[in-house]
């Protein structure tokens, strides 16, 4: 008896700890009718309804509780107002409560200098890069679909994505570590995807328990890393003999180690690289995280396709692909990709259908890439070449277009994640005919409000020369 006393009395405490307390400037609150669950079933269950219907009555921005915490959503009104306030709006603040990247890779995520880092040496090099992702691309498709069919699309996009995304560093270009980062990387969104349950009790709780694993032992990342320290080692160090022998006449290389060798911190006569490790992993898991999962949803494009109606987009878009692989002879540059507009309009059409319902806790995504203002009115329906005539790139941010995000915090790995997402569809193409094994429509998945690509085995059909 006196047990359950306690316990009616701990939960009425917690319940009135928990309660939330908003300030009369704060927008509406959504009510609500058990404590602390308050709306979690809703936003989970039926994200896109019911965001819909509160916008519709409480009008935005409003408050919902989800996972016992108070959250603002805003859409397409108010999400400028978001990106220009970036000080108090983060998205890695939200990330790090979901997953505390900082404690499996060991240092502090310093997300200023890796957006520079993406700016600077992938985004910035593109024209420096671009033969290496092309010739990866390639021998990605040859290693990972070949012959075979019936495969995972996310499967194979991961390591392709990882192939491509591993060569702007030189010692990283080597299939070992591809492997292991496409299982980090899978690993890694797995436990971002858990649900946080435990953020009930305290939002920093979800973020421990779900580290935990990889922080006792069972951490996969301690053995990537070495199979990544192998391989940076042994240049790092002739690098650095280079320097010392040839002085001002030493030539630098334009890789990711270059820029964090020649950071200030590098220390030459005593090497950090676990650091090292740390920072070339985090960009390769970035890049492989954000772009595999978008990747494999445009190779699926034919998800947003009914494919009764449907494959004559491929016919056009392959017919697009042929003209400049003939005039280029298929060793492509830099501005064959530019040339590619139509495959450009797709990626942007596929990419505003590939998004989470909620892209962060407080950005209902949909109300902006599917607002009937901007894309008329069947917002939703699939139409892969309506930014022909707009002349948008698949790029460009705007506020109907928040893919990327949008204002100072942009995703900087946009530019190489388009057009390695370009090259690879670009390349699949012209070498198969895509389908899905049964023939149908593939759809997107969904975790709550989180979108997952679809899971349907993949058809590689070889065309004829
Ligand atoms: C299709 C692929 C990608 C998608 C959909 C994507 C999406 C996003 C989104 C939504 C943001 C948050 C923007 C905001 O807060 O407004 C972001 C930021 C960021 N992304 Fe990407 N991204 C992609 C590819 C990449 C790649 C390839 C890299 C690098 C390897 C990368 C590195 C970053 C970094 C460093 C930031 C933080 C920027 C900052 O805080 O200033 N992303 N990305």
């Amino acid at each position: 008896m006196f047990a359950l006393l306690a316990f009616v009395a701990c939960l009425i405490i917690f319940v009135y700890i928990k309660r939330p307390r908003l300030s009369k400037n704060e927008p509406p609150l959504v009510p609500y009718t058990i404590p602390v669950i308050g709306h979690t079933y809703d936003f989970l269950f039926n994200s896109d309804k019911f965001i819909r219907k509160c916008i519709k009555e409480y009008g935005e921005p409003f408050n919902v509780i989800v996972f016992g915490r108070v959250t603002t959503v805003v859409s397409q009104q108010y999400l400028s107002e978001v990106f220009k306030a970036h000080e108090s709006f983060d998205t890695f603040e939200v990330l790090e409560e979901l997953f505390p990247m900082h404690l499996i890779l060991n240092h502090d995520l310093d997300f200023s200098f890796h957006a520079k880092t993406v700016r600077e040496q992938m985004s910035g090099k593109l024209k420096y890069h671009f033969h290496d992702i092309q010739k990866n691309i390639l021998y990605g498709i040859d290693k990972w679909i070949g012959e075979s069919n019936g495969k995972n699309g996310w499967d194979i996009t991961n390591h392709i994505v990882a192939k491509s995304a591993a060569h702007t560093c030189e010692a990283s270009n080597h299939d070992d570590i591809t492997l292991t980062f496409t299982t980090l990387s899978l690993e890694i969104f797995k436990a971002f995807s858990i649900p946080p349950i435990l953020s009930f009790i305290h939002p920093k709780l979800h973020g421990y328990l779900i580290t935990l694993p990889f922080l006792i032992g069972f951490n996969p990342i301690a053995k990537h890393k070495k199979i990544l320290i192998n391989r940076i080692k042994p240049v790092v160090e002739k690098r650095i003999q280079q320097k010392r022998e040839l002085g001002d006449l030493y030539q630098p290389h334009n890789d990711l180690l270059e820029f964090y060798m020649s950071n200030p911190d590098f220390n030459s006569t005593n090497v950090d690289y676990q650091k090292l490790a740390n920072l070339i992993a985090f960009i390769i898991i970035a890049g492989i995280i954000t772009t595999g999962r978008s990747a494999t949803s445009l190779l699926y494009g034919i998800m947003n396709v009914d494919y009764a109606n449907g494959p004559e987009y491929w016919d056009e878009l392959y017919e697009e692909a042929l003209t400049i692989d003939k005039e280029t002879n298929g060793e492509l540059t830099i501005d064959d990709v530019d040339k590619m507009k139509k495959l450009d309009s797709f990626v942007r059409e596929s990419l505003r259908h590939t998004s989470d319902i909620c892209r962060q806790v407080y950005d209902f995504s949909e109300g902006c890439l599917f607002s009937e203002s901007q894309y008329g009115p069947n917002p939703k329906s699939f139409k892969p070449f309506q930014f022909l005539s707009q002349n948008v790139s698949a790029t460009k941010v705007d506020k109907t277009y928040v893919i990327f995000g949008g204002g100072r915090h942009a995703c900087p790995g946009r530019f190489y994640a388009v057009i390695t997402m370009k090259l690879f569809l670009h390349k699949i193409m012209l070498k198969y005919k895509v389908r899905t094994e049964n023939g149908g429509v593939a759809k997107k998945r969904f975790l709550g409000p989180l979108a997952l690509p679809p899971k349907v085995p993949l058809v590689f059909e070889r065309r004829e020369k």
